[in-house]
C-alpha cells in the first residue's frame, strides 16, 4: 500500500500503529485476575516522566496494522479485550470497538483521558495525568479512576480529580512502581484514612507475566 493511502486509513482508525498484542492476566485496577488480550497501541505524546512502556511514544516505530487483522486475532483468545497504549484516544477508536463489538467481545480501555473519547467501551480505565488533563465526557463516563501516585501531592491532585468523575466510579490508588517502596505505606495510610478509595497495584509485575 502507498504511504499515503496508510496514512489515511490510519485517520480513519481502520489501521492502528500496533506495539504489540499479548493474552495475560489484568494486572490492575477493577478487574485485576481476570484473563483478557491486550492490544498496546502506539502513539502517546503525554508525557509522563516514569512510563514504564516508552517505547509506546513514537507512533512511527510500530507498523500500521489493519483492525481487520487484530480484531480477528484477538477473539481467538480471549472475550475480554483490553485497549491500552501508548495513548489509544490519540487515535480513532470507532472502527476498531465497533469491529470487537460485532465479535461480541468485551471492550476494555486504559486511557489518560487526554484526547476525546472515541469508540464503544464497557470498561473505562480513566488514568488521569498532570501534564495533559483529560477534558469533557469522559469524566462522567468512566467507570474507573486509577491516579498513579508517585509523590505526595498526587493525593492533592487524585482528589481533584476524584471530584470530577461521576459517582458510580470507583477510586484507585495505585503506586508508581519505581517508587513502590517509598509510596505503597503512604498510600496505606492514606486509604485507611479515605477509605472512599482502593488501592490498585501492578500484580503482573509481582507475577513476572507481560
Ligand atoms: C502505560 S499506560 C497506557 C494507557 C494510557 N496512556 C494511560 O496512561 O492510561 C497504562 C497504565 O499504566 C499506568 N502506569 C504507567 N506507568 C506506570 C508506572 N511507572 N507505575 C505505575 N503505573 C504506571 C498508567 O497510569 C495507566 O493506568
Ligand atoms: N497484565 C497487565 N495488566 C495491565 N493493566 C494495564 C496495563 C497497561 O499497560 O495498560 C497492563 C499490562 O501491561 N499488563
Ligand atoms: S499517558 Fe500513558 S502511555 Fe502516555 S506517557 Fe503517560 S503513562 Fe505512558
Ligand atoms: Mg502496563
Amino acid at each position: 500500500m502507498l504511504k499515503d493511502e496508510v496514512l489515511q486509513l490510519v485517520d480513519k482508525g481502520l489501521m492502528l500503529p500496533l506495539m504489540e498484542e499479548f493474552y495475560t492476566i489484568q494486572g490492575e485496577g477493577y478487574h485485576k485476575g481476570t484473563a483478557a488480550y491486550f492490544i498496546r497501541v502506539g502513539g502517546c505524546d503525554v508525557g509522563c516522566h516514569w512510563c514504564d512502556v516508552k517505547e509506546s511514544w513514537n507512533a512511527g516505530t510500530h507498523p500500521p496494522t489493519s483492525i481487520d487483522a487484530i480484531v480477528e486475532n484477538a477473539a481467538k483468545y480471549s472475550d475480554t479485550i483490553v485497549v491500552t497504549g501508548g495513548e489509544p484516544l490519540t487515535w480513532d477508536m470507532n472502527p476498531l470497538t465497533r469491529a470487537l463489538k460485532t465479535k461480541n467481545l468485551q471492550t476494555h480501555i486504559e486511557t489518560s483521558g487526554a484526547y476525546k473519547l472515541t469508540g464503544e467501551w464497557d470498561w473505562i480505565c480513566l488514568s488521569p495525568k498532570k501534564n495533559k488533563l483529560p477534558e469533557g465526557i469522559i469524566y462522567k463516563k468512566a467507570h474507573e479512576l486509577k491516579v498513579i501516585v508517585y509523590n505526595k501531592h498526587d493525593f492533592i491532585f487524585a482528589e481533584e480529580q476524584a471530584a470530577k468523575v461521576n459517582k458510580n466510579c470507583i477510586l484507585y490508588l495505585q503506586p508508581e512502581w519505581s517508587v513502590s517502596d517509598k509510596i505503597v505505606p503512604k498510600i496505606v495510610d492514606y486509604v485507611m484514612e479515605n477509605p472512599k478509595w482502593k488501592v490498585s497495584l501492578q500484580t503482573h509485575k509481582y507475577l513476572n507475566i507481560p
